[in-house]
C-alpha cells in the first residue's frame, strides 16, 4: 500500500529495539509451496539462548503455527549479546542429512535483524532450491506474561498425573505402593488429635439460636437513627444505622469517593457480648448488603453505590454476582420486586421455627443479602423477664395478650426501621399463630415491606418431644427452673394454650414446610410466591433438612507449590503431603466406620485428588466449583514476587482481600458465588461428606456453616493437615478440629 513503510509492508524490523524488560522474540518461516519441502522440518541452531552450540543435532525444532508457517519463540534479556543463528531443515529420519540455509549467520540485536536476509534459501541434494520467507517479532514482556505463557505451556504439554481418574470413582481396596508406611505411625486415637477451634467461631459450641438474634433498639439503650452528614466534598454521607447494644466504629477502609456518586460509609459494627448469654462475643458486621442505588449528583445517569475501594482500580461491587446484577437490573428497569422482604415465621412452639429462621438468615447473609433475624421471644424476655409461666401465654389472659402483642409490634417496628436504613430481608421469628396477629403485622407492613409467611408444621411426636427437651435445656426461659420435669410440664402447658388458638396460614404469600425436619419425605407448599429472592428462598428450604450428619473439611496435603510458597498451580504433593494423605485415609476410615454411606468430594486439581487417593470404600466426586481461587496472571507466583513486580495489585488485595479480583482471575466474592450449588448440595446430603479442597474455598464454606461475616472470610484460619468437622444437627452447628500433623 502506498505510504506504508518498508517495515510495515514486509514485517521486518530494521532498527534495533532498545527497550527495557525481557524480550519475547518470535521468529517465523513461511513456505507457501508445501509440496516441495516434503518431510523436512524447520529448525534453528545458534548461540545462547537458541542452543548451546551450532551442532545441528541439538538444533531447536520450530512449531507449526499454520499450514505454511513455522514458529519458534524464546525469551532473552533486554541487553543481550548479539544472537547468531541459522535456519535448518531436518528430515524426519535421522540417518538422512540436514540442510543448513545458505549465506552467513543471522544476527539479532535487541530483538531486531542486523541486515539479515528476508529469505532463507536451502539447496537440497538434487540442486533443488527451497525458499522460505522469514520474519522476526520482538515484544517486551512482564515477568507475569512470561509466567502465564509458561503455565499455558505446562498445562498443554505436561500431563497431570491424575488425568486418568474419572470424575466419579470409588476404590474399594488400598492401592498398592501407597501403604509402605508403618501402620503404627497411622494408629489414630481420634481424641488425641483434637485441637481447639478458633475462639472467634460462634458455633464452636452449641448456641441457642434465639440468643444471637437482634437486640431491641428501644430496650437495649442504643439509638436507631440514621445519621446523615455532609462529607468533605459536600455530598451527603449516609451512615449505617446503629443497632442497640452495639458499639459502632466507622470502617475507614470502606469510605470512598467516586465522581458522580454519593459518598457512603459502611460501618463496621463491634458487638460486645450480648446480654442473653450470646456466644458470639466480639464480631464485625459484614458491612455489605444489597447495593444502595443512588442518583448521580452530577448527571442524570443513575449509578450504583457499591462501596468502592479507592485503591482497587477494577472496583468490584460489595456483593458480587447475582446480588449486584439484580441491583443493576432494578436500576435500569425499575424494581421487579419489593425492595424489602419480611419472612414472617408461623408455627406452634417447638416446631423448629427459630432453627429454620437462623439457617435462612445465615444462607442469605452468606450470599451477600443484608439479612437480620428478629426474635420476639428475646424482646419479651428483655421487657417482661424470662421467668413467665405458661399462664402468660393463655389466649384468655388479657394482660398476657396485650404484652405479647406489644413486644411483637416493637420487634416488627425495629425490623422496618432497619429496612428503611438499608436492610433487605428481615426474618421475623415468633409463633404468629393466629390470624389476628398476622393481620396486625400485615397492617404494620403496608407500603413498607412485602411479607411472606413461612409456616413450619411438624406432625412427628418424637421430633416435637426432642425439640421440647432441647428448649428446656437451652432456652433462657427455663434457665432459672432447676427442676427439668417442672420445666417440661410448664412448657407443654404453654404449647397446649397455643394449640387452642392456632390457625394455619391461608392468607397472603406463604410457604408451608410440612414434616421437612427428618429429611424423609415431607413437603413444601407454596402460595403466591414470585420473584428472584423468594424463589431462591424456596429452593433453599426445599433442600434443607435436620438429619444430623458430619461434614469434614480439609485442605489437600501439602503441595510442592506450598513448599515453594507459590500460589495456585496444579502441582503434586510434597513428602509431607504424601504422608498426610495416608493419615487422612486412616482418619476417615476410623471416623466414618459406623456410617452406612458417605461421600468424598475433591476439586479437579491434582493435589486434592491425590490426597483422596488412599481413601477406600466411599465414592469420590470431583467438583470444579471446589477448585482453588483462580489467581489469574499471578497463578504460580509467590506473594513476594507479586509484591515486587505488581505492587499496585498487591496493595489492592491487601486493602480489600474480599473484593479484590486477580487480573484474569477471581475474587473471594466470585468464589462464594460459585460455591452456592455446593452449599445446596451439602444441605441436601443426608450422609457424611468429606470435602478435600483448598484454602480460599474452605474459608468460604466454613464461613457459611459458622455464620462468619463475609468481610472476615479471606482471613479465616484453615491450616494444612487439619480436619474441621462440622456437625449439622437438630440444635444447630457444632465444630471440632483434628490436627493430624504439622
Ligand atoms: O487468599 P489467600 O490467603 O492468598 O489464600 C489462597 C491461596 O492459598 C493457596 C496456598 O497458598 O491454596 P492451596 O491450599 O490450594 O495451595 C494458594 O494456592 C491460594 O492462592
Amino acid at each position: 500500500m502506498a505510504g506504508d513503510s518498508e517495515e510495515e509492508r514486509d514485517g521486518f524490523n530494521h532498527t534495533p529495539l532498545r527497550i527495557p524488560g525481557l524480550l519475547y522474540v518470535s521468529v517465523k518461516m513461511e513456505n507457501p509451496n508445501l509440496t516441495l519441502s516434503g518431510d523436512l522440518l524447520p529448525h534453528v541452531s545458534g548461540s545462547f539462548p537458541l542452543g548451546p552450540s551450532w551442532d545441528p543435532s541439538k538444533a531447536l525444532s520450530m512449531e507449526r503455527e499454520s499450514a505454511t508457517v513455522w514458529e519458534l519463540s524464546f525469551v532473552v534479556p533486554p541487553n543481550h549479546e548479539a544472537l547468531e543463528f541459522k535456519f535448518l531443515l531436518k528430515p524426519n529420519c535421522i540417518d538422512n542429512p540436514c540442510f543448513v540455509e545458505e549465506g552467513s549467520s543471522r544476527v539479532l540485536v535487541g530483538g531486531a535483524w542486523q541486515d539479515g536476509d528476508r529469505m532463507a534459501l536451502f539447496r537440497l541434494d538434487n540442486d533443488q532450491v527451497l525458499e522460505y520467507r522469514v520474519f522476526v517479532e520482538a515484544k517486551r514482556i512482564s515477568p507475569f506474561d512470561l509466567a502465564a505463557s509458561w503455565r499455558a505451556y505446562q498445562e498443554n504439554f505436561r500431563l497431570s498425573s491424575v488425568r486418568g481418574i474419572p470424575d466419579v470413582s470409588i476404590n474399594s481396596e488400598h492401592q498398592t505402593g501407597n501403604e509402605n508406611i508403618s501402620s503404627a505411625n497411622l494408629e489414630l486415637d481420634l481424641e488425641h488429635y483434637i485441637v481447639p477451634s478458633p475462639s472467634t467461631s460462634p458455633s464452636s459450641a452449641l448456641a441457642y439460636a434465639a440468643n444471637s438474634t437482634e437486640n431491641p433498639r428501644s430496650l437495649g439503650g442504643g439509638s436507631a437513627s440514621i445519621s446523615s452528614s455532609m462529607g468533605d466534598d459536600g455530598v451527603p454521607m449516609i451512615n449505617q444505622p446503629e443497632t442497640v447494644g452495639e458499639v459502632h466504629a466507622p470502617d475507614q477502609s470502606k469510605v470512598y469517593q467516586s465522581p458522580g456518586m454519593v459518598k457512603s460509609q459502611s460501618v463496621g459494627t463491634i458487638c460486645p457480648p450480648q446480654k442473653e448469654g450470646s456466644l458470639r462475643g466480639v464480631s464485625i458486621d459484614r458491612g455489605v448488603g444489597f447495593p444502595r442505588l443512588v442518583k448521580s449528583s452530577s448527571s442524570d445517569a443513575f449509578t450504583t453505590n457499591f462501596n468502592l475501594d479507592p485503591v482497587t482500580k477494577n472496583s468490584i461491587p460489595a456483593a458480587a454476582g447475582a446480588v449486584a446484577a439484580a441491583a443493576i437490573a432494578d436500576q435500569m428497569l425499575g424494581p421487579k420486586e419489593h425492595r424489602h422482604l419480611a419472612i414472617v415465621m408461623v408455627s406452634l412452639p417447638a416446631r423448629g421455627k427459630t432453627y429454620t429462621a437462623a439457617k435462612l438468615t445465615r444462607y442469605l447473609r452468606w450470599l451477600g443479602h443484608n439479612t437480620k433475624h428478629f426474635n420476639v421471644g428475646k424482646y419479651r424476655r428483655l421487657k417482661h423477664g424470662s421467668s413467665q409461666s405458661a399462664d402468660f401465654f393463655r389466649a384468655d389472659n388479657p394482660e398476657g395478650v396485650v404484652a405479647r402483642n406489644e413486644v411483637a409490634k416493637m420487634a416488627f417496628e425495629d425490623m422496618i426501621s432497619w429496612m428503611q436504613e438499608g436492610g433487605q430481608v428481615g426474618i421475623f421469628d415468633a409463633t404468629n399463630s393466629s390470624k389476628q396477629r398476622r393481620n396486625m403485622l400485615m397492617k404494620l407492613a403496608e407500603g413498607r415491606c412485602k411479607i411472606i409467611f413461612l409456616e413450619t408444621i411438624c406432625n412427628d411426636v418424637d421430633i416435637i418431644e426432642r425439640n421440647i427437651r432441647f428448649k428446656i435445656q437451652q432456652s433462657p426461659d427455663y434457665a432459672e427452673v432447676p427442676d427439668f420435669e417442672a420445666g417440661l410440664r410448664d412448657f407443654k402447658e404453654r404449647v397446649a394454650y397455643y394449640e387452642k388458638v392456632y390457625e394455619t396460614v391461608e392468607e397472603g404469600s406463604h410457604i408451608k414446610m410440612i414434616d421437612m425436619a427428618s429429611g424423609h419425605g415431607g413437603q413444601i407448599q407454596v402460595n403466591n410466591i414470585s420473584g428472584y429472592l423468594p424463589g431462591r428462598i424456596v429452593f433453599f428450604l426445599v433442600n434443607t433438612h435436620l438429619t444430623p450428619r458430619p461434614i469434614l473439611l480439609t485442605r489437600h496435603g501439602e503441595s510442592r507449590f506450598n513448599v515453594r510458597g507459590r500460589i495456585g498451580g496444579d502441582s503434586a504433593l510434597s513428602e509431607a503431603g504424601e504422608l498426610y494423605k495416608k493419615k487422612l485415609a486412616k482418619f476417615v476410615e476410623k471416623r466414618l466406620k459406623s456410617e452406612r454411606a458417605a461421600c468424598i468430594w475433591t476439586s479437579t486439581l491434582q493435589r486434592t485428588i491425590l490426597t483422596a487417593g488412599p481413601i477406600v470404600g466411599f465414592p469420590k466426586i470431583q467438583w470444579r466449583a471446589l477448585d482453588e481461587i483462580n489467581a489469574g496472571v499471578c497463578d504460580g507466583m509467590t506473594y513476594e514476587e507479586i509484591k515486587k513486580n505488581m505492587p499496585a495489585e498487591y496493595e489492592s488485595r491487601y486493602k480489600d482481600k474480599l473484593r479484590y479480583r486477580y487480573p484474569r482471575g477471581e475474587s473471594y466474592l466470585d468464589v462464594i458465588q460459585r460455591l452456592e450449588p455446593v452449599i445446596i448440595e451439602l444441605e441436601r446430603q443426608r450422609a457424611p461428606v468429606v470435602v478435600i479442597s483448598h484454602q480460599a474455598v474452605l474459608r468460604a464454606l466454613y464461613a457459611y456453616f459458622t455464620d462468619r461475616p463475609l468481610q472476615e472470610i479471606p482471613d479465616i484460619e484453615v491450616p494444612l493437615h487439619t480436619i474441621i468437622e462440622i456437625n449439622l444437627g437438630v440444635t444447630g452447628v457444632e465444630e471440632k478440629r483434628y490436627k493430624l500433623m504439622d
